[in-house]
């Protein structure tokens, strides 16, 4: 990572700003204390320094995100780092409370307006794949620098303090000394960044004259709160500070009900910031590839329910243990949201958008260090008599830390829901085979589109359905493209003639890699660039027909045929898929229109579009080598002088495992199926799948601007 030379200055300059920033904090701290004489001055000072940091994100932070995005970003931040370098530098030369408040302030509102514009350079330094483990190195540093910045802190009280005494110049000088090394980072920082041709300022598509300043505004907040990603995004990061925040404001009292002093105080501290910077480093590394959505609202969730956990476990040792794993899932979402806003909110909103994101941050842990405690003493301290000796403890304590945890659960769910592009896909089988290394389907691009699978037998009515869906679909005014699941592009139709040969005798390995070449062009030539343009695209067959016919005719893995399908497709899964399920007995090949003689009589009419001519055994053969050509139907070819009577119930057999196939993909992911029994009337059919249809093209998120 650090190879990148452009990122690497940036980094270096970053952690030494950190580093100024923890000691400035310090260092004021200290000197705000330093200028007050009695105690209850000195924590309204301390108090009155606070609320000053936090003011300008509450009142500013909105218009700083749109100046960010507005303003050339390297300018905007050497520029800043110059006038914070001015700030800290007058504040011991001035030395007055009143100053030091008001430069706290400037400075502040200056680092709003700096901090967007850093956020929303780092995608310009960096290959978007690596920005999560550059975001990594960055917290990293933003947070591990504060141990450091606290040791040289205190090495500077202890120089001043012992040379204070012969050399005048000393004398109370370390908190001096900590502003001016604060000072000399900003003016180092600006040095470096002007350094860094190769961020401008946001890009803005020529769509015409730039918005006003105001509208610019609103315009980045209406982004957050229609964009589904972003949205989901921002409510799990307030859900996950405030259950940190939660954690914060209570962690003393918890540990003091659970009869733990300062030192266990300071030891459950400790285990959270272990958690929290071993999630930060490890976890993006550790889980691989696996969806970076999933991930985040997967981890929101897990910090809630350990918190849960937390609050209704009274004991000391295992609290400790567990809020590790708080800190640890807090860590990775917060890595992983992050990187998430740069990657995934166009150049021209992000800084606009991390602004925001700052600013309902404050706001929230504000809200939060306040109500906690106020609720705690609201609520008291009670114990309630279940029966015999047990007590169920209810301090305000407990439910304040259990409401905490439950509002980052009901929060992670939100966000994974809204996140979710990754539809279908089941959670924990995805998880696990993360966790082992195993590389997971590429994240797709997001799109406007709709993808609707229809599935099923030979003469189950697929076209029927899907003529029905594209007539109706097409009147709404949305462009509707119909495909077809195989030979639909012109290199398809050659390799489906091939797999489709019954004189080629393909090897079933074979046979898989010329169907999934088939998918392979269908999928990047036909499919995609529809979705692309948000149209709704309907395909009567999909990857499910290819693994069900195959693997019921050959001995291919399901299991391994799902691998390679989902390579070929890049993982595209349809939004929906219908699957009209037939049984066996019905199924027909409808171009020959026969009817099996087998079965004359055992199914009767169940389904009127058994419309053929009386059958007999040889037009069943017939029937069976016109479907023989095609590939997997390996029963009755070669058949030779076999009877009627057996090929049929080889057929029949041959259809239920595809059946059976069929049904198995659909219950693995119910949510993504519409299963329909395939012999009811058509119009019925479609009133089912119509109305399914309604409600994913509703909750598909109009594209922003449109
Ligand atoms: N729900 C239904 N009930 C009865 N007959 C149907 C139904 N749906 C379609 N059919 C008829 O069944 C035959 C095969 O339907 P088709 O849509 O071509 O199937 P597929 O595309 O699955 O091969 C056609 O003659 C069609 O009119
Ligand atoms: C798509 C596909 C079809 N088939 C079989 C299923 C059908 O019996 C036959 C023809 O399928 P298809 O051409 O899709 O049309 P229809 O079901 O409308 O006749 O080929 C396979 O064996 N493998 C496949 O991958």
């Amino acid at each position: 990572m650090l190879r990148i030379p452009e990122f690497r200055r940036m980094w270096i300059q970053l952690s030494l700003s950190s580093l100024g920033d923890w000691m400035g904090l310090l260092a004021t701290t200290a000197l705000v204390a330093q200028l007050q004489n009695s105690f209850s001055g000195q924590a309204y000072a301390i108090g009155s320094l606070l609320i000053v940091r936090l003011m300008p994100a509450l009142i500013l932070g909105p218009l700083a995100g749109a100046l960010a995005d507005r303003l050339d970003r390297r300018m905007t931040m050497v520029v800043t780092d110059v006038i914070r370098f001015g700030l800290f530098v007058s504040i011991p030369l001035i030395g007055t409370l009143e100053w030091l408040l008001i430069a706290s302030f400037l400075v502040e509102a200056v680092t709003l307006v700096w901090a967007p514009a850093k956020d929303a350079s780092v995608p310009h330094l960096v290959p978007r794949e690596r920005l999560a483990a550059a975001n990594t190195l960055s917290l990293i540093m933003t947070y591990g620098t504060a141990p450091l910045a606290a040791a040289i802190f205190t090495l500077l009280a202890t120089i001043s303090r012992t040379l204070g005494s012969s050399v005048s110049f000393f004398r109370d000088s370390s908190v001096d000394l900590a502003l001016y090394f604060n000072a000399a980072t900003f003016l180092g920082s600006a040095i470096v960044i002007w350094g860094l041709k190769n961020i401008g300022r946001a890009a803005r598509p020529d769509t015409g004259p730039e918005p006003g300043f105001l509208a610019s505004i609103t315009e980045g907040w209406r982004f957050v709160g229609q964009d589904r990603l972003v949205r989901g995004l921002v409510v799990g990061i307030l859900g996950g500070f405030a259950g940190a925040g939660c954690v914060i404001a209570l962690g003393r009292l918890y540990v003091g009900i659970l009869g733990g002093g300062d030192s266990a105080y300071g030891i459950l501290f400790g285990a959270v910031f272990v958690g929290l910077a071993g999630g930060m480093a490890a976890g993006p590394k550790l889980l691989g590839d696996y969806s970076r959505t999933r991930l985040f609202g997967v981890c929101v969730t897990g910090a809630g329910i350990t918190l849960v956990i937390v609050a209704i476990i009274p004991n000391l040792v295992i609290a400790c243990i567990l809020v590790v794993a708080v800190g640890a899932f807090a860590g990775v979402a917060w890595v992983t949201g992050y990187t998430l806003l740069q990657a995934e909110v166009s150049d021209e909103l992000r800084g606009r958008t991390f602004a925001l994101v700052q600013s309902l941050v404050r706001v929230d842990l504000l809200l939060v260090l306040a109500v906690a405690p106020a609720l705690v003493g609201l609520i008291g301290s009670h114990g309630i008599h279940l029966w015999g000796d047990i007590t169920v403890r209810a301090d305000g304590v407990t439910v304040v830390l259990l409401g905490g945890g439950l509002l980052a659960v009901a929060v992670g769910l939100f966000a994974y829901r809204q996140m979710d592009e990754r539809v279908g896909v089941a959670v924990w089988p995805e998880l696990w085979s993360a966790l082992r290394g195993r590389k997971p389907a590429p994240t797709r691009p997001r799109h406007s589109g709709l993808f609707v699978a229809v599935e099923g037998a030979e003469g189950a009515g697929r076209s029927t359905q899907v003529e029905l869906l594209r007539s109706w679909l097409a009147a709404s005014g949305r462009e509707v493209v119909v495909t077809s699941g195989s030979g639909a592009t012109a290199t398809g139709a050659r390799l489906r003639e091939l797999l489709f040969d019954p004189s080629a005798h393909l090897h079933p390995r074979t046979e898989a890699l010329l169907a999934a070449a088939d998918r392979a062009e269908h999928v990047s030539r036909v499919i995609e660039p529809a979705l692309a343009r948000g149209a709704i695209v309907i395909t009567d067959r999909y990857v499910d027909s290819w693994v069900a016919f195959q693997c019921a005719s050959r001995s291919v893995d399901a299991a391994e045929l799902a691998v390679l399908a989902q390579w070929a497709t890049q993982a595209l899964i349809p939004d929906l898929t219908v699957l009209l399920d037939l049984p066996a007995e019905l199924a027909l090949p409808p171009e020959t229109g026969v009817t099996p003689q087998f079965l004359a009589g055992e199914h009767d009419g169940a389904r009127a579009h058994a419309d053929a001519d009386p059958a007999t055994a040889t037009a069943t053969d017939a029937a069976i080598n016109g479907i023989g050509g095609k590939p997997g139907v390996e029963p009755g070819r070669g058949s030779g002088d076999r009877s009627g009577e057996e090929i049929g119930a080889e057929v029949l057999a041959y259809r239920r495992r595809v059946r059976d196939g069929f049904r198995r993909l659909a219950q693995e992911e119910p949510a993504r199926y519409l299963t329909v029994d395939a012999t009811r009337p058509r119009d019925e059919i479609h009133a089912e799948v119509r109305a399914i249809v309604a409600g994913r093209v509703k909750r598909r998120a109009a594209p922003l601007g449109a």
